[in-house]
């Protein structure tokens, strides 16, 4: 198991932590001699921003699942802030963003927001006003839209708010920007950064992408395949904010590359003999 640093370096209780400790799971059909997960152990600190990057097939998606309280596992345990992943789902308490924002095409994106808060309301739980978030996100002047009035990065921007509006205690983004170009993927990430800071939400993000990761995070776990396991958990020493000086920096690019082998060691431990003979 690879410890998990915390930025106090002091051993939290569970109640402040996402847990996860030697996590198996296969899923139903699969081989397990290679389970989806492999014993997977991380503990991710509240209000830590993390990423969980790795090559694909290496179990991302499932962990976050896992941590949703989506899927259930074969041995191990998971709890979040000291509570079963179910318990927390049903409460409200965690937010999950897809890659593809999933917005109601016959409601207008200021009913879009508002809608899952009444669902929170009768979870007992308080929401944000709708035209708060669509300012902190940039798009408010446009709540009278509708979902197919909008271009897809200003979707994703309804997604993010929507999630945010709910106040969750944890929220958890599969690949989130991965379908838009680069200038509104990095637009985004700083605004879901200033929405973190703001909201002090736990965030447990996935990508394929190095920089995203390094600009986003507390954290980065690095995952290797077949099966699935933590590979290395990679704290990013660097300042917040990260704005656009601190983007483009040595000490960034400099992160990147440490990011980078550690991705290639993963690979390497999880490469099957047949792919390294296709090399
Ligand atoms: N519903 C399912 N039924 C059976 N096997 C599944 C299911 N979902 C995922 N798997 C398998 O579990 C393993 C992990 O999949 P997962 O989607 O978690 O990986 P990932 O790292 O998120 O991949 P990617 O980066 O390609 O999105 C893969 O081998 C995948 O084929």
């Amino acid at each position: 198991m690879t410890p998990f640093p915390t930025n106090s370096g002091e051993s939290r209780p569970a109640s402040d932590l996402i847990r996860v400790r030697d996590l198996t799971k296969t899923y139903a059909g699969g081989d397990p001699s290679r389970p989806a997960l492999d014993r997977v152990s991380i503990d991710i600190p509240r209000r830590h921003f993390v990423s969980l990057i790795g090559p694909s097939g290496c179990g991302k998606s499932t962990l976050l699942r896992v941590i949703a309280g989506l899927e259930g596992y074969d041995s191990g345990e998971a709890t979040v802030f000291g509570t079963s992943p179910k318990a927390m789902c049903a409460n409200k308490a965690v937010g999950l963003v897809p890659q593809t924002p999933a917005l109601l095409p016959w409601k207008n994106v200021r009913r879009n927001i508002a809608l899952p808060q009444k669902v929170n309301r009768r979870a007992g739980r308080g929401g944000e006003d709708p035209d708060d978030l669509l300012r902190m996100v940039g798009l408010g002047e446009l709540g009278h839209r509708y979902p197919h009035e909008l271009s897809g990065g200003q979707q994703q921007r309804v997604a993010i708010a929507r999630a945010f509006g709910m106040r969750p205690e944890v929220l958890l983004m599969d690949e989130p920007f991965s379908a838009l170009d680069e200038f509104t993927r990095e637009s985004l990430q700083l605004q879901l950064l200033a929405m973190w800071e703001r909201m002090a939400t736990t965030v447990v993000f996935v990508t394929h992408s190095v920089r995203e990761a390094v600009t986003l995070s507390d954290e980065i776990v690095v995952m290797s395949a077949r099966p699935g396991r933590i590979h290395e958990v990679l704290p990013v020493d660097l300042p917040r904010p990260r704005d656009t000086a601190l983007v483009n920096s040595p000490r960034m690019h400099a992160m990147e590359d440490r990011v980078r082998a550690s991705l290639e060691s993963a690979w390497q431990a999880g490469a099957a003999p047949d792919d390294l003979v296709a090399l």
